[in-house]
C-alpha cells in the first residue's frame, strides 16, 4: 500500500524533519506544492485533497485556516500545532498515553500532535496520577530545557546570529501555551508551575518533575508505575536513574524517537526529581508525528523512525 501525505508547512523546522523521515520510503508518495505558491490557499487546497494524510507544521493561525481549507474533503489530518490539543473532537497524538488513546488515533481523521515539552510532562505525570501517586490536585512545579529549534526558525535565526545569548528562562508570566494540554491529558486540576529555558545548543530537551513524597511513598513505588505502564513500548523507556549520572545531556536522544523517563531520589528518599529526555524535533515533534502516521495508515509504527 502506498499512502499520499502533504506537509503543510514543509519548509519551517518541523516540517523538514518529517520531510527527511518519510522522503526515503517506498510506501508514501509526498504531495508538493510549487514552492513560490506555498502559502497560496488555492494550491494548498489542490494538495489537501489529493492527500491520505496531511500534516500541518504550521503556526496555530495557519493551521486553523488549513483545517478549514480541508473542510469537505476526506483528508486525515496530524496537526502539529497548539491549536486543537484539549479540543475533545480531535485525538491527542501520544499513544503510549492509554491503550484507548492509541486505538483512537488509528482510527481517527483529527489528531493533534503533542507540545514538545507536553510530551515530556504528561509521559511522567500521567501513570502516576492514574495510579493515585500523585494527587489530582498535588501542587507541581515542572521545569525544562529546551534547545533553540523549539523555538522555529525565528528563533534558531536569533541564537545563529548571536544575539539570544548562552541560555534564559521564560514562561514567568504562568501562560505557557503548553499547561492546558499537561492538564487535560494528565488529569491535574490544579495548574502546575511550568517554567522553560532556552539554551545555546540546536536541539534535545530535558523535563523535570521535582516532587516531595508523602510519607509511606517511595521513589521505588513510581520507579514501578512508570515501568508498568511503558512496558515492552518501543518509543517510551523507563531507565535506572543511576545509569545516567553524574550529568544528563539533553541532546543524548537527538536523531531519534526515544523518550526515556528516570526517577532521581534523593539520600533520604523523602524526595524525587522525574526526568524525561527527548529530542524536541524527534518524540517531541516530527518523530511523534511520522510515529502517529504510521498508526493511522496501519504501517509499522516504527517506519521511518
Ligand atoms: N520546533 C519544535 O520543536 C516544535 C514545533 N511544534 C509546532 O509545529 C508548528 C511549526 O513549528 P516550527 O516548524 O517550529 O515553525 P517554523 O517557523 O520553523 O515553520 C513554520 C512554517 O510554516 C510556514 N507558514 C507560515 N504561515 C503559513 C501559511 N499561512 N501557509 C503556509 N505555510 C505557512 C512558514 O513559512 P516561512 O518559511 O515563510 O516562515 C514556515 O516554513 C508550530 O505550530 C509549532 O508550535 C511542535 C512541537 C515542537
Ligand atoms: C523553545 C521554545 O520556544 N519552545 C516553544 C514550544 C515549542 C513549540 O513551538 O511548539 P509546540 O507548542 O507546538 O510544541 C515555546 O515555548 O513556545
Amino acid at each position: 500500500m502506498t499512502a499520499s501525505v502533504f506537509i503543510d508547512g514543509e519548509a519551517g523546522t518541523t516540517g523538514l524533519q518529517i520531510r527527511d523521515r518519510l522522503l526515503a520510503r517506498g510506501d508514501i508518495r509526498l504531495v508538493q506544492v510549487d514552492p513560490a505558491r506555498r502559502k497560496d490557499p488555492e494550491a494548498r487546497r489542490e494538495a489537501f485533497a489529493s492527500a491520505d494524510v496531511a500534516i500541518l507544521c504550521l503556526p496555530d493561525a495557519a493551521a486553523v485556516e488549513a483545517v478549514a481549507l480541508c473542510e469537505g474533503l476526506p483528508t486525515r489530518i496530524i496537526d502539529a500545532s497548539t491549536a486543537y490539543r484539549v479540543n475533545p473532537d480531535w485525538a491527542y497524538g501520544f499513544p503510549e498515553l492509554s491503550a484507548a488513546n492509541r486505538a483512537r488515533i488509528v482510527s481517527a481523521t483529527r489528531v493533534s500532535n503533542p507540545g514538545c515539552f507536553s510530551t515530556g510532562a504528561i509521559a511522567l505525570l500521567a501513570p502516576l496520577v492514574a495510579a493515585g501517586l500523585i494527587d489530582a490536585d498535588a501542587a507541581l512545579s515542572i521545569n525544562a530545557v529546551s534547545g533553540y529549534s523549539g523555538g522555529g526558525k525565528a528563533m534558531i535565526a536569533e541564537f545563529e546570529a548571536g544575539t539570544a545569548g548562552a541560555y534564559f528562562v521564560y514562561g514567568l508570566e504562568h501562560k505557557h501555551k503548553h499547561v492546558p494540554e499537561m492538564m487535560a491529558h494528565t488529569g491535574l486540576t490544579r495548574r502546575p508551575i511550568f517554567i522553560p529555558s532556552v539554551g545555546n545548543y540546536a536541539q534535545g530537551m530535558i523535563v523535570q518533575v521535582p516532587l516531595h513524597l508523602p510519607s509511606g511513598q517511595t521513589a521505588g513505588d513510581l520507579q514501578t508505575a512508570l515501568a508498568d505502564h511503558y512496558a515492552g513500548g518501543q518509543f517510551v523507556k523507563v531507565v535506572d536513574a543511576a545509569s545516567l549520572l553524574p550529568r544528563v545531556n539533553p541532546e543524548r536522544l537527538n536523531g531519534t524517537n526515544v523518550m526515556e523517563l528516570s526517577v532521581h531520589a534523593g539520600p533520604d528518599g523523602d524526595r524525587v526529581v522525574l526526568l524525561a529526555t527527548l529530542d524536541n524535533l524527534g518524540k517531541g515533534a516530527s518523530g511523534a508525528a511520522v510515529q502517529n502516521l504510521n498508526l493511522m495508515l496501519g504501517m509499522d509504527e516504527a517506519a521511518g523512525l
